[in-house]
């Protein structure tokens, strides 16, 4: 994409920001063209001090919102890989950890946790080991074992709940490094000290990090040295967040720990109506009131964006009305369309849906900038669980059949068939020979005996011991050879891994389960993606395999076609826009899910309702079902209380042709 034009209002925010080099906030709502306001001014910088050799950082809160600002940046690739770091702040912050890691005693770049499942196994090998803890971990009274049901449902209920203490506290940036170091705040009871110290001491015994490691060393490396924060702010002069409702106390502690008093030049950019991951600790009061007081921002330094380019009349002043916004909206070019309607099912809703669509389709109006194709409608909804039936009755229509898709958010790779699982679980122990975790995870995959356990080791030639003293019997002896040769060929050069992957697949043919040999071609599908991703990403010189680990770890987009009409759930379409959206499902306890009761809940599945209302261009269909089903049966619903004030119709019944 090249440059692109700004409205007066919003370049003579742009304007103002590169002229003043003062901090600025510029909050608007959905469709005020946010984005393009920093892209532009990314631009602008680039192109005004083409000689320079300042460099300008890019923050946003997913690896999607990266991409759709390097995407819209294009044109200027070359500089930009040169002076601007566009990526996720947790991105940002793991590339300072991998530059200045000695800052905090690592000898090697440690691994990162990238599965849930690994967290809890090591924190219940915390408990189990110290004696307090696993006194009441293994022996509940019987008012626990009646409260929690099962003896064994307290214990689960208990690893959740120490797996969210540690992360709460290392999103408070709280280190306990040093016996001297006392706990800040209350309710640190010697159990809980002895918690958070042994599962970090544990982790750094095995050269891991999790995920809330990332921010926490970053902000350390920085808070605890001046001189490396110093240099930072002497390489970044212009500092850029995008999505800035969505930062978390650490995240934005960690960017003012980079800012310090010298990066005066920051931008933040956000809109507090579409914060909607309250849920991971992000608060918008970190960028409306936090930012603006540690900055010091003038009145003149806070701006908003009155128009909405996106959008159509209609959506416009339902999106407004779902908000709480009162401000006087510019007209804009579009009336546009804003529909409501009941239905007694889910089928009923889903067979309407489909026939709406296929009248829908080919239609030509200037509204539509041309012809209305499928890739400009989506369908949206608040979970996935509101697509079943809608899926069933696309499968059934002959125009859509094969022409819809269920958009993936981002993830990490978790192989599902056998083969890449230990594939993989190879990869990890040769990247990190000291994460015994993934070596015992080995042992268990291939179901070898205990007692040969302590004999082995973790390099490559016991990998092959490993190997030899499976007990799983169904796959053949050659998928375990060719394993073998694909790891020390990848442990040799890790340029080699898509003849290694291509290599997997040949070997798969011999597999007989024809549900495992399709689980190893998807497997390998995914893999392949991601190499090119990592690829694409890294310098030539840079490649390594724990690298290449690491890169999986920061989450990659699913292989998937996406072509076609969308199926999305509402934290998959941040950002993105359509034509036509229907927004599904909207009936109470679904949208607003009737597990919104913590504080602020109710408030953040507001903001997911006006992220979708705000997603379509010109035409918004929003519907529910009477009765939806549930596993106990069928369950009938109210329309949500985000749309009470509304009217919905009840159209005629259609049946499948
Ligand atoms: N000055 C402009 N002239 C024409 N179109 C514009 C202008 N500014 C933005 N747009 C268009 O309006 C749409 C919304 O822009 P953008 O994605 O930057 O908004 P945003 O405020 O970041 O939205 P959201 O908060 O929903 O992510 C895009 O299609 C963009 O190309």
């Amino acid at each position: 994409m090249s440059k692109q034009s700004l409205s007066p209002e919003q370049k003579a925010i742009v304007d103002q920001w590169l002229q003043s080099g003062e901090p600025m906030l510029v909050e608007a709502s959905a469709g005020s063209g946010k984005t393009r306001v920093l892209t532009e001014s990314v631009r602008q910088i680039i192109e005004g001090s083409p000689k320079s050799r300042s460099k300008i950082l890019c923050l946003t809160f997913t690896n999607k919102a990266a991409t759709e600002m390097q995407e819209r940046l294009k044109d200027l690739s070359k500089v930009i890989k040169d002076r601007v770091f566009i990526g996720t702040t947790h991105a940002f912050a793991l590339d300072i950890i991998k530059s200045r890691r000695h800052e905090l005693g690592m000898d090697e770049m440690p691994t990162i946790i990238d599965k849930e499942s690994d967290k809890k196994e090591i924190v219940s090998e915390v408990i189990l080991s110290n004696p307090f803890l696993s006194r009441h971990y293994l022996n509940p009274t019987s008012e626990k074992i009646t409260k929690h049901k099962t003896a064994a449902q307290y214990q689960a209920d208990l690893l959740n709940k120490c797996i969210s203490f540690i992360s709460s506290k290392k999103q408070k940036l709280v280190s306990l490094d040093s016996d001297a170091d006392s706990p800040p705040g209350r309710n640190w009871t010697p159990g809980k000290i002895s918690l958070y110290k042994d599962y970090n001491d544990l982790l750094r015994n095995q050269n891991l990090i999790d995920y809330d490691d990332i921010i926490l060393l970053a902000w350390k490396i920085l808070n605890e040295r001046p001189a490396v924060a110093n240099l930072y702010s002497r390489i970044y002069e212009y500092v850029l967040v995008d999505e800035a409702q969505d930062l978390s106390f650490a995240q934005y502690e960690f960017i003012k720990a980079l800012c310090g008093d010298k990066i005066r030049k920051v931008m933040m950019v956000g809109d507090a109506n579409q914060a909607i991951h309250g849920y991971a600790g992000a608060s918008s009061k970190f960028m409306t009131e936090v930012f603006v007081e540690d900055f010091n921002l003038k009145e003149s330094q806070k701006v908003k964006i009155q128009y909405n380019y996106r959008s159509s009349d209609a959506v416009i002043e339902l999106a407004n009305e779902l908000a709480g916004i009162h401000q006087n909206t510019v007209k804009s070019y579009y009336k546009g369309k804003v529909e409501f309607q009941v239905f007694d099912d889910e089928a009923a809703e889903a067979n309407w849906i489909v026939k709406k669509v296929n009248d829908l389709i080919g239609r030509e109006e200037e509204a539509y900038d041309g012809k209305l194709t499928l890739d400009k409608i989506a369908i949206l909804g608040r979970n996935r669980f509101v697509f079943s039936t809608l899926i069933e009755k696309l499968k059934e229509d002959l125009a859509l059949k094969d022409k819809f898709f269920l958009k993936k958010g981002t993830g990490i790779l978790d192989p599902q068939s056998t083969t890449m699982k230990i594939f993989d679980l190879g990869i990890r122990v040769l990247s990190n020979q000291k994460a015994y975790l993934y070596f015992n995870q080995l042992i268990d995959v291939l179901d070898i005996p205990k007692e040969i356990e302590p004999t082995l080791s973790k390099d490559i030639q016991d990998l092959k011991r490993v190997l030899s003293e499976s007990n799983l019997d169904y796959l053949p002896q050659e998928v375990f050879d060719c394993l073998i040769e694909c790891w020390q060929s990848i442990d040799k050069d890790i340029n080699k891994f898509p003849n290694v992957l291509d290599r997997v697949l040949k070997a798969s043919q011999v597999v007989e389960e024809d549900y495992e040999r399709d689980l190893i071609f998807n497997d390998v599908e995914e893999w392949k993606e991601a190499w090119g991703d990592y690829v694409r990403s890294v310098a030539a010189n840079a490649k390594s395999v724990s690298d290449f680990r690491r890169f999986l770890a920061m989450g990659v987009t699913k292989t998937q076609s996406e072509h076609g009409l969308t199926l999305a759930t509402v934290h998959t379409v941040k950002g993105l826009e359509f034509h036509v959206v229907f927004l599904i499902g909207m009936g109470q306890g679904t949208f607003p899910d009737y597990r919104a009761i913590r504080k602020g809940a109710i408030e953040e599945e507001r903001n997911n309702a006006y992220v979708a209302v705000t997603r379509a261009k010109r035409e918004l269909y929003v519907s529910y079902p009477m009765a939806k089903s549930v596993p106990w049966g069928v369950q009938r619903q109210p329309k949500s209380e985000f749309f009470r004030n509304k009217e919905f119709h009840q159209p005629i019944q259609v049946q499948p042709e």
